[in-house]
């Protein structure tokens, strides 16, 4: 335990809370690990050697955060008690990083508001390969022009949210890249329903335990590009959100970028790839 900063995970016993309690206990910059729960009986207990000193609490998360001087909030579960919690982030000046995902515009508000006071940090997927499909994408957008376009993502059967976060991202990646805000987005096709203009047709398929899978087809001109991103496991979100905790930690108030972050690593990144 080597680290200074007071991280909250909320969410803690959920899938993406198991991973971020795991990679907090590696993290080098971690010192001590708040993990708030409705269900505090069923967060795995952070006991490995070395591993941050961790408290678990089901009260009050503001009078937590101020209890345990918490520096940043990390939070995975789902819209409506992810909005509760920033709230409670906001009112104790305590930084967030958001990684939930199936916002309503009302709840897109809401972060709006909390973003203007604490540092916030949201990304749809907290994975380096996404990053960088998404550049791939708005660049092969941009030298296709005409190209009919299909988003397919598929996920794990426990998913809530459909299409996933990062499906959404991407979309709007499309839209800026060819300058056209307006085209049709249609999800699945059933029937008499040819493709049109320039729609771009948008797939969820759920089945097992896929942990997360995007792509992107581009067809026109008697050829075909696909670019696709597999996710071998969460644990590649939890390190990309903790390490945008860290950075996020202590900045001023205000909307950051994941891109911000990987820039920020670029340099001293271990890349193994093996
Ligand atoms: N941005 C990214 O890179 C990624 C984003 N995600 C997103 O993270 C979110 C969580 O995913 P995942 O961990 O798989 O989900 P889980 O269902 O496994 O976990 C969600 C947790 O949220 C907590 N929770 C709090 N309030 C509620 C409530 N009212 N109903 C249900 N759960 C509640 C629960 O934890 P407790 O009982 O401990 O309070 C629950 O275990 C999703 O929105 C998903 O899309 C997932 C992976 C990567
Ligand atoms: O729910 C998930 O599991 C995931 N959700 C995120 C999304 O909605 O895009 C990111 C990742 O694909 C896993």
């Amino acid at each position: 335990m080597g680290g200074t900063l007071t991280v909250a995970i909320t969410g803690a016993s959920g899938r993406m809370g198991g991973e971020l309690l795991d990679a907090a206990a590696v993290h080098d910059d971690v010192g001590f690990v708040l993990a708030a729960s409705r269900t505090p009986e069923s967060v795995p207990s952070g006991d490995a050697p070395g591993a941050p000193d961790e408290v678990v609490v089901d009260a009050d998360l503001g009078a937590a955060l101020d209890e345990y001087d918490a520096d940043v909030l990390v939070d995975f579960t789902v819209p409506d008690a992810s909005l509760d919690y920033l709230r409670a982030a906001a009112d104790n000046g305590v930084a967030v990083v958001v990684g939930t995902t199936g916002y309503d515009d009302e709840g897109a508000e809401t972060l709006d508001a909390v973003a203007d006071e604490v540092p916030f940090l949201r990304a749809s997927n907290f994975s380096r390969g996404v990053a960088a499909l998404r550049r791939a994408v708005r660049e092969a957008v941009a030298a296709l022009p005409g190209y009919d376009i299909e988003v397919t993502e598929t996920h794990h059967n426990g998913k809530r949210d459909a299409p996933s976060g990062t499906a959404l991202t991407i979309l709007d990646d499309i839209d800026d890249a060819r300058q056209n805000q307006d085209a049709d987005r249609v999800h699945g096709r059933v029937g008499e329903q040819p493709r049109e203009g320039d729609e771009i047709g948008v797939h969820a398929r759920r089945a097992g335990d896929v942990t997360g899978e995007h792509e992107v087809l581009l067809a026109g001109n008697e050829e075909v590009l696909e670019l696709t991103h597999r996710a071998g496991s969460r644990g590649i979100f939890a390190a990309g959100a903790l390490d945008a905790a860290v950075w996020l930690a202590g900045r001023d108030a205000g909307r950051y970028d994941f891109d911000e972050v990987l820039d920020a690593g670029a340099d001293d990144t271990d890349t193994d790839s093996r």
